[in-house]
C-alpha cells in the first residue's frame, strides 16, 4: 500500500540550531509509525512541520499525492491532517460533548453560512457522537471534562482530534502521565483507530511504542539515525548505543 503521507529531506533550522535535519518517512493507513529520540532529538518539531503550526526550512510534505507543504494549518486540517499536542488543550467547563463539538466546529468553519447554523451544529454534532463512540466516551458525553480523570481527558483529546475526520493522526506523547491501566487503554484505542488512519506516534513510553508501532524511526539531533520495524530498531547496534543506551529491550 502507497504511503498516505510522505515527508522528504524536512529541515527546520532555528537560528544556528537544526533542530530537525533532512528527515525522510512514510505514514501509512493502518500503521503506527513511532518517533523515538532523547529530549530535544527533534520530535516535537518534527510533528510541528507535519501539522502546519510551524515552516519548514527545506524538504517536502506530500499528502494523498500533494504537496501540502506551503499550505498553513486550517487548509491541512481540512486535508485531513489531525493532531494532539503534549499538553491538555481542552476546555475544561464544557462538557466532554461539546469540546468535540467545538473541534468539529472548528475544523469546518463556515463564517459566511450563519443562516445555516443549525444544520452545521448537526454535523459537528453528529462529528462529535461519532468520535465519542470511536474512544469509547460517550458514557462520559455530559461530564464537565475539567473532572475528568488525567487519562480520560488524553482520550478526550483523541476524541477532539477525531471529530476533524482526520485521515493521518499526529500524536504527541498521549501517554505522558498515564498510569498502566490509562495506557492499556489508550493503547486499545490506538489499536482501534489504525485500520483507517495513518499514524504519527511521538511516545518516550518505550514498552508502549515496541507493542503498538509497525515501525519506527529513531532520532538523534535532529537527524534519523535508524528506521525499521521493532525488531529491526530493538537489535540495531547504532540505536542501541545512542539511544536506547543501558535499557534493554530483547
Ligand atoms: N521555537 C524554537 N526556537 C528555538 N529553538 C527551538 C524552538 N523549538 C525547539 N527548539 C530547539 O530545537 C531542538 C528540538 O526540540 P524539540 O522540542 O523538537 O525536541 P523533542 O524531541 O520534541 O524533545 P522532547 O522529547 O523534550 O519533547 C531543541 O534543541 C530545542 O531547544
Amino acid at each position: 500500500m502507497s504511503a498516505l503521507m510522505q515527508v522528504s529531506g524536512l529541515t527546520r533550522r532555528f537560528g544556528g540550531l537544526v533542530a530537525v535535519n533532512a528527515v525522510t518517512l512514510d505514514l501509512r493507513v493502518g500503521e503506527v509509525h513511532a518517533v523515538i529520540g532523547t529530549n530535544g532529538a527533534g520530535k516535537s518539531t518534527l510533528i510541528n512541520m507535519l501539522s502546519g503550526e510551524i515552516a519548514a526550512s527545506e524538504g517536502r510534505i506530500v499528502l494523498d499525492g500533494a504537496d501540502i507543504t506551503a499550505r498553513p494549518q486550517a487548509r491541512r486540517a481540512l486535508a485531513g491532517v489531525g493532531r494532539s499536542y503534549q499538553r491538555t488543550t481542552i476546555f475544561p467547563e464544557f462538557t466532554v460533548h461539546e469540546n468535540c463539538r467545538l473541534a468539529a466546529q472548528a475544523a469546518t468553519p463556515r463564517p459566511w453560512a450563519i443562516w445555516q447554523s443549525a444544520r452545521a451544529c448537526a454535523t459537528s454534532g453528529g462529528a462529535a457522537d461519532a468520535a465519542l463512540e470511536a474512544t469509547g466516551l460517550t458514557a462520559l458525553a455530559t461530564r464537565t471534562a475539567g473532572t475528568l480523570s488525567h487519562g480520560a481527558k488524553r482520550q478526550l483529546e483523541v476524541a477532539m482530534c477525531l471529530a476533524t475526520k482526520p485521515r493521518v493522526l499526529l500524536l504527541d506523547e498521549p501517554l505522558a502521565g498515564m498510569g498502566a491501566e490509562e495506557t492499556e487503554r489508550m493503547l486499545g484505542l490506538l489499536e482501534r483507530l489504525k485500520p483507517a488512519h495513518a499514524i504519527l506516534l511521538v511516545e518516550h513510553d518505550m514498552d508502549a511504542v515496541f507493542r503498538i508501532a509497525e515501525r519506527i524511526t529513531v532520532m538523534v539531533n535532529g537527524a534519523v539515525i535508524a528506521t525499521g520495524n521493532p525488531d529491526e530498531i530493538r537489535n540495531d547496534p547504532q540505536v542501541r548505543s545512542a539511544y536506547l543506551g543501558e535499557e534493554e529491550h530483547a
